[in-house]
């Protein structure tokens, strides 16, 4: 399956230009877009009372366009405008207009609320009067329906430029934004539908899709099915959930390297006390190394984590690892996987305001790929590879789940996967389970739930 692109504005504007350039006019593209937000709203909210807010771009022309179809369609639309459009599309949509335009100031609240102020043109946030209108014309609606993004959100970084309204459904056109996915604009966008407007996407951000796995075939063996050690430190439990995570992510043989010897369940994962990290490393057999679960931040813990380095293998470096890391640029194949904390701890001048720019420039710097977790986890890769995760569960927040999830990273490694592509496996998975455990679940039950999504 090809992964989903998602478009910046600048990129989206590209796409229409050579859409245009290719004989698509402007005004074919929106009436597709209008028609699209009509028959999303119609589908998604019945034929209850309208009111369209149109802003002066084409946005808002795509609004008028919406209007005129849910009118064709019987229904009481009303519309109301922050200014006349000036020019081109959104001016000849305007003009097929047939019912009256009223003022945003005038606008009487309906049931079903269209905003068409701004999409992917916003260049600042409303003005305070504006942003209250929208609210409180938004709060008195029963059913919000933004047109391509809600009004104030910034399209690349989904930064929300002034408050903005808690929609129930975004219309958005040919494929999906930034802002529709990173946090906070993403929480506000409600269920989102894409229409299809005729305009070809390609972008080198992509939307983190099920990974295809492929099941073990009759000729594999526990260390073709892949041999994922994990160190362990003066937190055992963190580095025995990385451990389970990588056993229920698939992989054939899960080692939990330790500096004393300890008893622990399950039986599968075997622990073994590595007084000479540098030598049990050697093994071949590792597909992947996970350090940083548990590890501490002493002499001991730093030790440990060079070992790691210098063994050679692929890594997955988590947790207190990402502290003792420091600026130092790695060559074997790595995969970071630092929250926010974490992140800005280990690059404290990166500060792009785009989430997706700041994990791309760790990635750089680093020369490893970044998992940037969070709400709106990013996957980098040095070479500029991007890709965001769907919406999370919001029952993740809670303690080990980052030991999971490194695991489970390191067991898509293990299977042979390349880092850019295991950071999203495993990131996958992981989402995946958190959704099947539920509510309330602890990180253990988040681990067991990894096999079922395999
Ligand atoms: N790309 C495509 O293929 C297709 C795109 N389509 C649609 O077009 C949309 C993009 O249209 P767009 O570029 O005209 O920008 P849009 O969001 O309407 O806003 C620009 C206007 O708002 C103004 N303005 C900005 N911020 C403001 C503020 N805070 N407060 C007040 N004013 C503000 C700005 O003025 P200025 O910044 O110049 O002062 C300008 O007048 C896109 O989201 C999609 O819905 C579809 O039709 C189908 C094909
Ligand atoms: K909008």
């Amino acid at each position: 399956m090809t992964a989903r692109p998602i478009l910046t504005a600048a990129e989206m504007r590209a796409a229409e230009e050579r859409a245009i350039a290719g004989g698509t006019p402007v005004e074919l593209l929106m009436e597709r877009a209008g028609f699209g937000v009509a028959e999303a709203a119609w589908r998604f909210a019945g034929p209850l009372k309208t009111l369209v807010l149109c802003g002066p771009g084409n946005n808002g022309g795509d609004g008028y366009v919406a209007a005129r179809y849910l009118a064709q369609r019987g229904m009481d639309v009303r519309v109301a405008a922050l200014g006349e459009p000036k020019a081109g599309a959104a001016a000849a949509a305007r003009a097929a207009w047939a019912g009256p335009v009223v003022s945003i100031d005038e606008a009487r609240p309906a049931p079903i609320l269209v905003d068409a102020l701004f999409g992917t043109g916003l260049s600042r946030g409303l003005n305070n009067a504006l942003a209250a209108r929208l609210a409180s014309l938004a709060e008195a609606a029963r059913i919000r329906v933004a047109v391509d993004l809600p009004s104030g959100v910034e399209t690349d970084t989904g930064a929300l430029l002034t408050g903005v309204p808690r929609f129930d459904l975004t219309v958005t056109f040919a494929t999906l934004k930034p802002a529709h996915l990173l946090q906070p604009s993403a929480a506000l966008c409600g269920r989102i539908v894409t229409v299809d407007i005729g305009i070809e996407a390609q972008a080198p951000l992509t939307v983190i899709g099920r990974p295809a796995l492929r099941p073990p075939s009759p000729q594999d063996h526990k260390y073709t099915r892949g041999l994922v050690a994990v160190i362990g430190g003066a937190m055992p439990g963190a580095s025995e959930l990385a451990a389970l995570g990588a056993a229920h992510a698939g992989a054939g043989y899960v080692l939990l390297l330790e500096a004393e010897p300890r008893f622990g369940q399950p039986h599968a994962i075997v622990r073994r006390v590595a007084a000479d990290l540098a030598k049990a490393l050697a093994d071949q057999r590792i597909g992947a190394l996970v350090v940083g679960p548990g590890l501490g931040r002493d002499a001991d813990a730093g030790k440990a984590l060079q070992a790691a380095i210098e063994s050679g293998r692929a890594l997955v470096i988590d947790g207190d690892a990402l502290h003792l890391l420091g600026p130092r640029r790695l060559t074997a194949p790595a995969i970071l996987t630092p929250h926010e904390g974490e992140f800005r701890a280990l690059f404290p001048d990166v500060k792009h305001a785009s989430k997706v720019e700041r994990a791309r420039a760790a990635a750089a710097r680093s020369g490893a790929v970044i998992v940037y977790k969070g709400a709106d986890t990013v996957v980098a890769a040095p070479d500029r590879r991007a890709a965001l995760a769907g919406e999370a569960s919001v029952w993740l927040s809670t303690a080990g789940t980052g030991d999971v999830l490194a695991g489970a990273i390191g067991a898509m490694l293990a299977r042979g996967l390349a880092p850019f592509e295991a950071a999203q496996a495993g990131v996958w998975l992981h989402g995946e389970a958190a959704r099947r455990a539920g509510k309330a679940f602890l990180a253990d039950d988040l681990a067991r739930h990894l096999s079922d999504c395999l």
